[in-house]
């Protein structure tokens, strides 16, 4: 039965009726808790501990308790507000926790600074503003590339030594299916290609843990499902963690799915349960209810 939940397809946070029925062509059904074929508890390769995030007095993510194995793809979702961008900020050390731990392969990585997390293997998605529109596809990948921490452009870098990353930006360019326009202005492309080139520069220095923060926000249907497999593609041998409010994206791409209200953990599950638990449901159609009026 569909339920009604908000979709970024075309306009942002748009209110529709999804069915949301997850593809067929999945890496790994969602049905399926991520568990190795031995059958024993996958590794977690993030683990949070009564994470806490407070901005004067607001505690706007409250003791959350999020495990991420280990090459699995897992979704952050909820309403409005819930605390999805504070706790990426906060994964990425673009916050810094008020309390709790933030365990990277076992060791708290919490209070270290984004350049350091990034060393650590963690990479998030660039967004558009971070492009340049008069650079090429692939001086941004050869840039991204000179920098040990793929966070940032080292503009003195010189031509020629550049010139050494070029097979590797041609790679990442491909792996994203841009290695056509490797020569073209960034400002040249169309939405969806820039949302890809910030994947290919997120990938930049083969991170164990890619963080992607709505990859599909504001795409039309067609980018939407290019992007689902793009992501399937760039997972395979890394855990991805990303923030989506399409459940289309949610469904088709997730083995895990973790539902955040008002900071805290609602529901945690595979996709399959955590769409029929009555309390998500609720924190959904309250927000709309609660929301722009539509009912
Ligand atoms: N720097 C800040 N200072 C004070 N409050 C903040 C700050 N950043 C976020 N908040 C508050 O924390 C809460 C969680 O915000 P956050 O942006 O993490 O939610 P979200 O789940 O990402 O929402 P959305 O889906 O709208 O992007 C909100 O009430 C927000 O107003």
């Amino acid at each position: 039965m569909p339920h009604r939940l908000r979709t970024s397809c075309g306009a942002k946070h748009k209110e529709v009726l999804v069915s949301a029925s997850p593809s067929t062509t999945e890496r790994q059904s969602p049905s399926q808790p991520p568990t190795p074929a031995s059958g024993g508890p996958a590794t977690a390769i993030l683990r949070t501990v009564d994470l806490t995030k407070d901005f004067r007095g607001f505690t706007a993510v409250n003791s959350v308790n999020l495990e991420v194995a280990d090459n699995t793809i897992h979704a952050l979702v909820g309403p409005n507000g819930a605390g999805k961008t504070t706790l990426f900020n906060l994964l990425t050390g673009f916050l810094q926790p008020s309390s709790g731990q933030i365990l990277l392969r076992g060791d708290d990585i919490a209070g270290k600074q984004p350049e350091q997390i990034a060393h650590l293997g963690v990479a998030r998605s660039f967004q558009i503003t971070s492009l340049f529109d008069e650079m090429t596809l692939i001086e941004h990948l050869e840039l991204a590339l000179a920098s040990p921490t793929g966070l940032g452009y080292k503009f003195w870098t010189s031509r020629k030594q550049l010139g050494q990353f070029k097979a590797r930006a041609m790679e990442l360019l491909d792996q994203v299916g841009l290695a056509d326009r490797a020569g073209v202005r960034a400002g040249s492309l169309a939405y969806g290609q820039k949302r890809a080139l910030e994947i290919a520069l997120a990938l930049a220095n083969d991170p164990s843990l890619l963080l992607l923060d709505e990859p599909t926000a504001g795409m039309g249907l067609e980018d939407v499902d290019r992007t689902i497999e793009l992501v399937k593609k760039v997972s395979g041998g890394r855990a991805v963690v990303f923030v989506d409010h399409n459940m289309h994206v949610v469904g088709s791409l997730a083995d895990r799915v973790t539902v955040l209200q008002s900071g805290e953990v609602l529901a945690e599950g595979t996709y399959e349960r955590v769409r029929s638990d009555e309390r998500v449901i609720t924190a959904y159609l309250g927000e709309t209810n609660d929301g722009d009026g539509h009912h």
